[in-house]
């Protein structure tokens, strides 16, 4: 890992950090990113699949159980510096019954947060990933009414990679949190929700930001990001689907051997092609891939337009021979690094569902920069 003279304790010692609901390793690869100077100790996953791609990529396993039976004293065991947090999001989502506390898999994040005032060695650094609906839940309501108790200042964010340069709209939820007397670089935030990347720059000091973008900024924002087509596996799309899949079939993932899976079955876009969301390789933006894609074509993420059509706006979806992104066009857009790679036995279907659950390192990766940055 790269070193960051300034990052936050100054001294020669690695950060240690803890990394909970580890899935594939988002947060670590961020950490990475970010160059900071820190070590993951342990992360916590009870996915077997998960688990099996994070060793795969990292070389530890994670510990596989419940972090429900995590005690106070298992945590101070751990001596660490930062905590890092991507709880389930299905109590909080749009789509869900949104039962927040309510909800069985908000229970541990809960439970881990009741700990905090029984640590012996709380940690300094805490940073927290949700969907967008977290910071109106009463989840939320009591992890800031704990980190007030417990001497945390914090700075909240709602960003998206489409600020990043990115063509992915996926807007995320992020707490960012340190214990006093540690104190963020730009302290005019501290307890505000920010919808802009600018804090997140030192020189970045005006108290004023525009978190409702106007129409035009919106546009402009669009044209800066990169196209689709740098995030393809394949650049030149073509109707070859034999031609094609040759190609796919040289890398080592053998699940993309046949690119004939990744069409989308013409009765599936007779049936739902009003409710798709279709993209071009020059496209500047697509929507947020859940875990669901590939099960479900409505609602679930993108689909990639491999027939160009002369008017796009006339065009019948049929004629334009529609695909599905491929796992490794997903972790792509997620930005995850190139040789980041699924272990053979793990399904298509799994691929999406853990990438799905899994985050935008190219949000998270400045954000943990700022975490960790110590100001004099
Ligand atoms: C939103 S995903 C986080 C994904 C991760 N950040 C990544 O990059 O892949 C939440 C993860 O928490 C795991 N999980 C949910 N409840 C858990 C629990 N009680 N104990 C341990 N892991 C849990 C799920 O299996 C899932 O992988």
């Amino acid at each position: 890992m790269a070193d960051a003279a300034e990052s936050h304790g100054g001294g020669n010692e690695p950060q240690r950090v803890l990394e909970f609901y580890s899935g594939i390793g988002g947060m670590r690869y961020s950490l990475i990113r970010a160059g900071v100077k820190a070590q993951v100790v342990e992360a916590f996953e009870i996915n077997d699949r998960a688990n099996d791609v994070y060793e795969h990529n990292f070389g530890h396993r994670p510990y596989q159980g419940n972090i429900q039976c995590l005690t106070a004293a298992d945590l101070d065991g751990y001596g660490a510096d930062a905590w890092l947090l991507s709880p389930p999001c299905q109590p909080y989502t749009r789509q869900g019954l949104q039962k927040d506390t309510g909800d069985a898999r908000a229970f541990s994040f809960l439970q881990i947060l009741e700990l905090m005032p029984f640590l012996l060695k709380p940690p300094s650094l805490l940073f927290v990933e949700n969907v967008v609906g977290f910071e109106t839940s009463d989840t939320h309501a009591k992890l800031i009414e704990i980190l007030d108790r417990t001497n945390f200042v914090t700075q909240e964010f709602i960003l998206s990679p489409l600020q990043f340069g990115i063509p992915y709209s996926r807007p995320r939820y992020f707490c960012l949190a340190k214990r006093k007397p540690y104190s963020f670089v730009n302290e005019i935030w501290n307890r505000q929700l920010i919808q802009s990347p600018g804090p997140l720059y030192e020189h970045f000091d005006t108290a004023f930001i525009e978190d409702d973008l106007s129409q035009e900024d919106r546009h402009k924002l669009l044209q800066s990001c990169q196209p689709i087509e740098s995030f393809l596996e394949l650049k030149n799309p073509s109707n070859n689907i034999e031609a094609e899949s040759a190609t796919l079939g040289k890398g080592d993932d053998n699940v993309c051997d046949s690119l004939q899976q990744y069409y989308v079955p013409l009765s599936l876009v007779e049936r739902w092609g009003s409710a798709m969301d279709v993209v071009y390789p020059d496209s500047k933006r697509c929507c947020c891939f859940t875990k669901s894609y590939y099960r479900y074509v409505k609602g679930t993420g993108s689909l990639l337009a491999t027939v160009q059509p002369e008017k796009r706006d006339k065009a019948s979806l049929k004629e334009q021979c529609l695909r599905y992104f491929t796992p490794r066009e997903v972790a792509n857009i997620h930005s995850f690094p190139e040789d980041f790679k699924f272990p053979d036995h793990i399904s298509l279907k799994q691929r999406y569902a853990l990438l799905g659950n899994s985050l935008s390192i190219a949000v998270v990766a400045p954000l943990l920069q700022y975490l960790f940055a110590n100001p004099q």
